[in-house]
């Protein structure tokens, strides 16, 4: 596959100023290739979470913003006084950086996996239909990544556009497609199955839904706007067709881009900053941590990763009558600016030995943040990229909500497994939590121009 020349990421250190790091990490694109005019300088970057991408493309041509900007011009309504918004716009504006924030399709890793958090999600996966096999799967593959370059692009559907992302840009939009363990024997492929497919071992902990678990095939959308989001996944949902149907589908979100006074690790809904010690793009060791090796087997996973996904629903009940200092012991670190319970600041490295004056650990031997550590599981690290979700309260007013925690590895038994084993004996934060759906899936390399997500599986 032809090098994409995607810049490598260049994220900024939560510590440091932002907007140089930008100038490096922000590529210009052509939007179209006759709309490509001048190119706004104001970049402004999506930051939630403790990395950022190369691939974001905030600096939009004039035209491009102007004509696709949902502009507003406020009139009185005639009837009645309302306050109302014109359909027709007296005159355009341009659309705000969450709007014009840019993602490419083609590159040498799928979207979707190193930007920034966005506000919006969906997860869902798909069986294939009785009867389809490798061809049909291949179809859809296809259909899949034309609709996925196009709107990531800003553009229509390829076909019945339903005009909900109307008036808005593409809003960061990704869009991720991945293969599940039973997704190779229902097309023949069974001598392709990536040996990391196993599935994972049972948790003793885990209290897990069959039907919300696993899949044939996978797929990740995000986006800075919720219609965005929400277009991508009814077109991608109607291109499936007679090909696959729905197995199950799950609905997330984070903060929104601009919400904080600056670019900050994004909080989960127990009120933690959580990301903090992600894995870099800048570190040495990320692509090896986080991406299949160009030579990677199975040749068709070159450049590639597996997404562990869990649906992990927050005991919030029990675990906002803790007092704050009882939480901060739960996970290791300060609820309020995410600093180890050692000291310094957010990315002060962790002191493991320190001890109070009675000579007990200031980081408590059994918090979340200390036994999760890649220096505590024989190096076993993953990129965590989840989404919150709220799916309402029960009839007791419970919160049925927590996160959906998607991890990205090159192998999951050097990243997700061996970590959970350890938590699933009991981390701290084990009884405030319930993992109530599991998956795991290979999600290929990226597509080069002209071609599609898994072509080189489906038509190796
Ligand atoms: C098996 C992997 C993990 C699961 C499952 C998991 C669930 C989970 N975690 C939090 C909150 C935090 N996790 C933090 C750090 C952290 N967690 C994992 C792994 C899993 N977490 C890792 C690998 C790490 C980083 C360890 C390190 O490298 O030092 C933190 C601390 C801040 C941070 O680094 O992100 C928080 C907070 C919740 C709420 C949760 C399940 C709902
Ligand atoms: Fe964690």
């Amino acid at each position: 596959m032809p090098d994409q020349s995607i810049p490598e990421a260049r994220p900024p250190a939560l510590d440091e100023e932002s907007s140089s790091e930008l100038k490096e990490g922000t590529t210009e694109v052509e939007v179209g290739a006759s709309e490509v005019e001048e190119v706004e300088g104001g970049a402004s970057e999506v930051k939630e979470g403790a990395f950022e991408t190369a691939r974001s493309v905030e600096g939009l041509t004039r035209r491009k913003l102007l004509g696709t900007a949902g502009a507003t011009g406020l009139v009185l309504g005639a009837a009645g006084g309302v306050v109302g918004y014109t359909a027709q716009p007296s005159r355009a504006t341009p659309l705000t950086s969450v709007g014009a924030g840019q993602v490419m399709f083609h590159g040498k890793h799928q979207p979707g996996i190193t930007e920034g958090l966005q506000a919006r999600g969906h997860l869902v996966a798909f069986d294939l239909a009785a009867g389809a096999g490798r061809r049909e799967a291949a179809a859809l593959l296809r259909r899949w990544s034309q609709t996925a370059r196009r709107l990531m692009a800003g553009e229509a559907a390829p076909h019945d556009d339903t005009d909900v992302a109307r008036d808005a840009g593409p809003s960061s939009l990704t869009v991720t497609f991945g293969f599940g363990h039973s997704f190779f024997g229902r097309t023949g492929l069974e001598k392709q199955r990536p040996v990391a497919l196993d599935p994972l071992p049972d948790f003793s902990s885990d209290h897990l839904d069959k039907k919300r678990s696993d899949g044939d095939l996978w797929v990740q959308i995000g986006a800075n706007d919720a219609l965005v989001a929400f277009h991508a996944l009814r077109a991608l949902q109607k291109d499936a067709g007679d090909a696959a149907r729905l197995r199950w589908q799950m609905n997330g979100f984070n903060r929104s881009p601009g919400a904080t006074s600056h670019p900050m690790t994004a909080r989960n809904l127990m009120g933690q900053l959580d990301g903090t010690r992600n894995p870099k793009p800048r570190e040495a060791d990320f692509d090896q941590r986080v991406f299949v090796s160009e030579s990677g087997t199975p040749s068709w996973m070159a450049n590639g990763s597996y997404a562990v996904v869990r649906r992990i629903r927050m005991l919030l009940d029990d675990w906002e009558k803790l007092s704050v200092a009882a939480q901060e012991s739960v996970i290791g670190r300060r609820k309020s600016d995410g600093a180890a319970l050692s000291g310094g600041t957010e990315t002060t490295e962790m002191d493991l030995e320190k001890t109070d004056a009675k000579g007990n650990l200031v980081v408590p031997i059994n918090a979340h943040a200390r036994i999760t550590r890649p220096d505590q599981n024989g190096g076993a690290a993953m990129l965590r990229r989840p989404f919150s979700y709220h799916d309402g309260f029960d009839q007791d007013g419970v919160p049925d909500a927590g996160l959906l925690f998607v991890c990205w590895q090159a192998d999951p038994l050097r990243g997700f497994v061996p970590v959970q084993r350890k938590l699933d004996r009991g981390d701290a934060l084990s009884q405030y939590i319930r993992h109530e759906a599991s998956g795991l899936f290979a999600v290929p390399g990226g597509a080069a121009e002209g071609e599609y997500v898994g072509q080189r599986l489906l038509e190796g």
